[in-house]
């Protein structure tokens, strides 16, 4: 059995998603190989020497490549598959990954499976676990080999691992395919000093928040907790936060001490953004919201009852 994981990576750090499916593709005796995308030699021996624990590591260092440009890399996995005949290509349930894993399935005419969890050999490939609905139900599905599929972020726990990082062997792909170009990577205004990567304490409100009428509310118990305020991305879609203060797949990747979360169903793109935190505490009206699965303390209240309570407590000095 070999696995070819996608290894994504951000400002010369390799992502933990790589070695939580490094983990989940061990825990299946996988031989794992794992492939790079950057723009120079440099660079990607740079993020070889991060890679333990994998078996191999190959790299497609082009400036084609060197900012995600979805066509170009599609070409560069598709050379590596065709390469090294991975039984089960693995990619993140993350943009690129989604991305990827969709074409490299038409292209390669391998079955995909998104939103995977788990993995347990059978006798005719795969029995692959993933989550439906959000999270709300969970599937269990034969895979055949080869295949591919997308994991979860926080599938597996990513550990460390011990041994030295296999040698980088570079590919050269003809690229020359790929029609479109990244002319231009265009960060986001952050002129308002909001950081909510580096934050220690996050108070984030979801959809239930209902409007801006009720976001002093939220705005006083952040204040309250000395927390910075944030949003799911339906609060953000619908303009009552910036979207620098967005937090999920699509915004900001948090880590704080306290992730404390009202109106917030914990659906999977928002968990990729937060479920590192190191406490988590959900308030929800419905007991049955995903979320209740991930917290660490929860409450199934009305936010609008229990906020104003808080932050009144907080403000007391009897917290
Ligand atoms: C490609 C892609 C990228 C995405 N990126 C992100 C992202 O970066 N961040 C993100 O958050 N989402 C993202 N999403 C959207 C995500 O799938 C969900 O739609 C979104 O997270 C739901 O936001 P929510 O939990 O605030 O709203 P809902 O799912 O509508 O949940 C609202 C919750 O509030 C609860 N509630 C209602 N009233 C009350 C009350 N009075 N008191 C307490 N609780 C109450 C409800 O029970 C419910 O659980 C993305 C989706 C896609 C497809």
């Amino acid at each position: 059995m070999r696995a070819l994981i996608f290894v994504e990576h951000s400002n010369g750090v390799v992502s933990e998603n790589a070695f939580e499916m490094l983990l989940l593709a061990k825990s299946i005796g996988a031989e794992c190989h794992g492939l790079i995308c950057t723009g120079d030699a440099g660079a990607a021996q740079a993020l070889g020497t991060q890679l333990t624990g994998f078996d191999a590591v190959s790299a497609v260092a082009d400036p084609t490549v060197g900012h995600y440009n979805p066509e170009a890399v599609l070409i560069a996995l598709k050379a590596a598959v065709e390469t090294q005949a991975p039984d089960v290509v693995m990619t993140s349930y993350s943009t690129a990954g989604v991305d990827l894993a969709a074409g490299l399935a038409v292209r390669s005419e391998r079955p995909m499976l998104g939103y995977v969890t788990d993995l347990e050999l059978n006798s005719g490939g795969l029995s692959a676990t993933s989550q439906v609905y959000g999270g709300k139900l969970t599937a269990k599905t034969d895979l055949p080999l080869p295949a591919v599929t997308t994991v979860m972020p926080g599938a597996r726990k990513a550990g460390s691992l011990s041994g030295a990082a296999p040698a980088v062997t570079m590919l050269k792909p003809d690229l020359s395919g790929a029609r479109t170009r990244v002319r231009e990577i265009i960060t986001p205004d952050n002129s308002s000093g909001v950081n909510l990567g580096n934050a220690d304490m996050i108070f984030c409100v979801g959809r239930a928040l209902g409007g801006t009428e009720k976001l002093p509310l939220a705005e006083a118990l952040a204040a309250a907790l000395k927390a910075e305020l944030a949003g799911s991305r339906p609060v953000i879609d619908a303009g009552w936060l910036p979207k620098i203060r967005q937090v999920g797949k699509s915004g900001t990747k948090v880590k704080p001490k306290l992730y404390l979360m009202a109106g917030v169903s914990g659906a999977p793109e928002h968990l990729e953004g937060m479920e590192s935190s190191e406490l988590i505490i959900a308030i929800n009206s419905d007991e049955q919201a995903p979320i209740f699965r991930k917290a660490h303390y929860g409450t199934a209240c009305d936010m609008f009852q229990l906020i104003p309570a808080l932050t009144e407590r907080l403000n007391s000095g009897n917290s």
